[in-house]
């Protein structure tokens, strides 16, 4: 049972984690073929049931670590049983310009009569022309479409519960999703922020969302502090949003705005950086030397003032008021820190400042944090990891106790 009675509430990357959002994959991934999965952001096709199993056992450690988990699929069926959310849902599900006018309307029609839970699957694992209820007359749109074509595409990076939306003190973020396979996700997301009772008073952050921003690029370095990374997925654009939003909310005092490399390894910050503990950071190498930021402050008059860039490290450390951050490398050599670094090494889940989740398969960066005091909980991830992405990008904190 999840304790909706304490608001959720995350100040940092690392503060005791309490309640957690994820999303256990579902009949989603079983939609992904050799002929599409790049462009739903998959690297292979992955074994369902045996991610589902993984995915598992990654619940089963934070629950044994005193964390909540809240089930996406859960929490949408909840939010879905408002009427207001159920139609919302519709509308989200169904998009005219795919299917013309005629198609749209008969699907629109029946799905306002489903349940909450097949409004929820759709949603979810989309639909294809042959799932579509069968309808008087034949469409234009459904005769020149293949049955297995998708009417509603299916979400199977919903696993990433990480980059749709983001807590950030007592606010949450909702994502705008740069990818086209992912933009669909904001509408689930935002389903459930409006209409689950444990979110319905949550105040939001960033707003209508505009410019892109992902959380696996908003980083709580410390309260007060955030580190966003700019490049394949959240603009420039996204990070001064975002920063001009907290700073008006008095949620943070500095942004650092890191520039990474717009490749597909590192998607996100979190991909070559995340928190171990409180002044420690695991990091792959490479970017060690080269990350940099911009930093950015509010001004009196409400504007941002910005300086840099400087060494990300040294910009970090100021910020957050320590000497330095300390780093642990992925790896042993670059040939391994480069495997690791793709096997989501750097993608540590911290449930308290020392202890974190990672995959079992990156041995040399976990030995390396456990020789740093780190106490590296090892989950299995060769399925889930198909996605490419690691135990931080398959869970959004929703409740951190503070440092
Ligand atoms: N924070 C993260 O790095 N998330 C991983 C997202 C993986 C997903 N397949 C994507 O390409 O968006």
């Amino acid at each position: 049972m999840i304790d909706e009675t304490t608001p959720p509430r995350v100040d940092s990357e690392v503060g005791p984690l309490r309640a957690v959002l994820l999303h256990r994959p579902g009949n989603e991934l079983k939609r992904l073929t050799p002929r599409n999965n790049d462009q739903l952001l998959f690297d292979s096709i992955p074994w369902v049931d045996r991610a589902q199993e993984e995915h598992d056992a990654f619940a089963e450690v934070l629950r044994g670590r005193g964390v909540e988990v809240l089930l996406l699929a859960d929490a949408l069926r909840t939010a879905l049983g408002d009427t207001r959310a159920h139609a919302a849902g519709v509308h989200a599900a169904v998009d005219e310009r795919r299917l013309g006018p005629d198609l749209a309307d008969s699907l629109r029609s029946h799905l306002s009569s489903v349940s909450p839970a097949v409004l929820a699957e759709v949603l979810m694992a989309g639909m294809t022309f042959e799932e579509l209820p069968a309808a008087e007359g034949a469409s234009l749109v459904r005769l020149m479409n293949h049955p297995n074509d998708f009417a509603v595409d299916p979400l199977p990076n919903l696993l990433f519960t990480r980059d749709s939306s983001a807590w950030i003190g007592n606010r949450v973020a909702v994502s705008s999703l740069t990818m086209p396979a992912r933009v669909r996700e904001t509408a689930v997301l935002d389903l459930i922020y409006a209409y689950h009772p444990w979110f319905r008073h949550a105040a939001r952050a960033y707003g209508a969302h505009s410019a892109p921003i992902e959380g696996g690029d908003v980083m709580l370095l410390s309260p007060g502090v955030l580190a966003i990374g700019v490049g394949e997925r959240t603009t420039a654009a996204g990070a001064e949003s975002l920063a001009r939003s907290v700073f008006a909310d008095g949620i943070a005092h500095t942004v650092l705005a890191v520039p990474i490399q717009q490749t597909r390894a590192t998607m996100h910050l979190d991909t070559v950086c995340t928190m171990v503990a409180a002044d420690a950071v695991v990091m792959y190498p490479l970017s060690r030397d080269s990350l940099t930021a911009f930093t950015m402050r509010p001004t009196d008059d409400g504007s941002v003032k910005v300086e840099g860039p400087a060494p990300f490290l040294t910009a970090a450390a100021e910020a957050m008021g320590i000497d330095r951050l300390r780093v642990i490398d992925t790896g042993l050599d670059p040939v391994t820190a480069e495997r690791e670094q793709w096997d989501d090494g750097n993608n540590t889940l911290a449930l308290a400042p020392g202890v974190v989740v990672g995959y079992e398969r990156n041995v040399e960066t976990n030995a390396r944090l456990a020789e740093a005091g780190i106490e590296v909980l090892a989950i299995t991830g060769s399925e889930l990891g198909s996605g490419r992405g690691g135990p931080r990008c398959m869970s959004c904190p929703i409740r951190r106790e503070s440092i």
